[in-house]
């Protein structure tokens, strides 16, 4: 690199000799310019040709442009005395942004449910999530295929397949994390850690895509599983060898589970299974559907192996294809009986106790994508100049902002309390207590994702309509954050239930 001054730099300022100066960074952009996306005339404009366009540059580009290898190398040298005042966080950092961290993690402030071994965990958990998964997350998000098996191997290296499933015996004897946490230490609250930083990168469709059919779909197995299929199925999941989904929904029900078409009927030792689920997240490359069947008992939990007669496609949908959303047809499946999951005919109850940990799990997911966002307006309000002065000078963004920070606080909080609720009690007790209030924090917190959506697509205006560019974690948040609100359950419904839960332990003495 070599060292110039403004001097040298202004000299070049015409069509086929262009030097710009960016955060004291000398680019030569002359053959740069043609193939500028926002076109060569702004190059050449007074005052970035041969200047320091370092405002102008911040004002229209995010700084991860400057650090793509392609234009990255178009710089030649840096300014003689210049600093450098804009870096990439370290990866792992964290935000010194007000609220663009939960405040556990803010510098100063106390929190009762937090160790120092949380706070490790976090660092290594967000480090390896920015070098590893990142990458990966932009380009399945942009190009809709699934992540790759690589990325899986290394997932599964530090254990995060099994820890993404909670704290058990699972973990038991596995290498969490390099071995920064050990099994029986790993709590609820080192899982919302994973689930809050695996949201933090604008591409909701890859967060499905991480393999949460697993998360959903194997706690039925070693549940209600007889022990052979759980030593067959559970080690291969967990080591990311093969893949699994959570097959419940259909076009002709979801809420009301008990509607179901899909049909087993048994023959001899085996179910004959014919029937279609829709919306199945990372059916299009699972090779194991757990399955809700209805049998002349009663709902049935049944494990199907991709095989003869299971075919799936992939659906459409508002967020990117590599969540492997897809439709599925069971065209007489031949399934041994010992592939059932619990008591046939006590479906319901199956599908019901997983439920919890599933929609708390999705509330994690979501209160760290909203945060994001939340952290990208202060950000765009403070540096975008409006009518001669910050965005943030205006009363009507500052009163958005303001609720934004709220409903972001108001969600954490409530979340955390959940969860040490969570850490205390029995599974058994977490299905009677919690199952009504994890469905009220659920609709609380999707909601406010919505608002906060909204009020960020007002803040960045246009550019929040575009997929790529200053805007682009608003764009898919906005498009996205609906997810949060039907995956689960659908919002309505679970706040519903929340006040049923209550309205069933009403004391029968509690008159006014
Ligand atoms: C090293 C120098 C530069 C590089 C590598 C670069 C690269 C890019 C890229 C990749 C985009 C597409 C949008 C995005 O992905 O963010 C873009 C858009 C644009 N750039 Fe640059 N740019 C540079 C310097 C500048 C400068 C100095 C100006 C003007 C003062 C400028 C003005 C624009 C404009 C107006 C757009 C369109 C923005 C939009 O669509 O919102 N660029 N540039």
């Amino acid at each position: 690199m070599r060292t110039l001054t403004f001097e040298e730099v202004k000299k070049h300022n015409s069509d086929d000799d262009l030097w710009i100066v960016i955060d004291s960074k000398v680019f030569d952009l002359s053959n740069f310019a043609d193939l500028h996306p926002g076109g060569p005339n702004v190059l050449y404009a007074e005052g970035v040709a041969g200047r320091d366009a370092t405002d102008a540059f911040f004002g229209l580009h995010r700084h991860e442009v400057l650090l793509r290898p392609q234009y990255a190398r178009l710089q030649i040298g840096v300014i003689e005395g210049g600093v450098e005042n804009i870096r990439a966080p370290a990866p792992g950092s964290l935000s010194r942004v007000p609220y663009a961290e939960p405040s556990w993690l803010s510098e100063g402030f106390l929190s009762p449910y937090y160790s120092n071994n949380h706070r490790a965990f976090q660092r290594t958990v967000r480090k390896f999530f920015e070098e590893v998964v990142r990458p990966e997350a932009i380009k399945c998000e942009e190009n809709g295929k699934r992540i790759s098996q690589e990325v899986v191997d290394r997932m599964s290296d530090v254990e995060i397949i099994a820890m993404r499933l909670g704290p058990g015996k699972h973990l038991q004897g596995r290498t969490l994390m390099g071995g920064i946490v050990k099994p029986e230490e790993f709590d609820y609250f080192h899982e919302l850690i994973l689930n809050t930083e695996l949201s933090r990168f604008g591409t909701r469709g890859f967060v499905d895509g991480m393999l949460n059919g697993a998360v959903i779909g194997l706690p039925p197995i070693w549940n209600y599983g007889s022990p052979e299929l759980q030593a067959r199925i559970i080690p291969q999941v967990l080591s990311g060898k093969k893949y699994l989904a959570l097959a419940i929904t259909e076009a002709f029900a979801g809420s009301d589970v008990s509607g179901l078409q899909t049909t087993a009927v048994r023959v001899g030792d085996h179910w004959i299974i014919t029937g279609t689920k829709k919306w199945i997240t990372n059916g299009t490359f699972a090779d194991y559907f757990t399955t809700g069947c209805k049998t002349d008992k009663g709902l049935t939990v049944i494990l199907i192996e991709r095989g003869e007669g299971v075919s799936t496609k992939p659906i459409k949908t508002a967020y990117s294809s590599t969540a492997g959303t897809a439709y599925v047809v069971f065209d007489k499946v031949r399934v041994p009986v010992s592939n059932t999951l619990g008591e046939i005919g006590n479906g319901l109850s199956v599908i019901l106790s997983n439920f919890n940990h599933e929609r708390w799990m999705v509330t994690g997911c979501s209160v760290g994508a909203q945060r994001v966002i939340v952290e990208e307006c202060l950000k765009w309000a403070n540096q975008r100049i409006v009518f001669g002065k910050p965005l943030s000078s205006q009363a009507v963004i500052r009163n958005k902002l303001g609720k934004m920070i709220m409903r972001i606080e108001a969600c954490q909080n409530w979340l955390e309390i959940v969860t040490h609720q969570m850490n205390n009690m029995t599974y058994n007790e977490m299905s009677s207590k919690m199952a009504g209030q994890i469905g009220l924090l659920k609709q609380f917190v999707s909601r406010c994702g919505r608002e906060t959506a909204e009020d960020a697509t007002q803040i960045f205006g246009g550019r929040a309509l575009t997929v790529t560019g200053m805007g682009k974690l608003v764009e898919n948040y906005h498009r996205t954050s609906g997810y949060d609100a039907i995956l689960a359950g659908a919002e309505d419904v679970l706040g519903d239930l929340g006040v049923r839960q209550a309205m069933k332990k009403m004391p029968k003495d509690a008159l006014l």
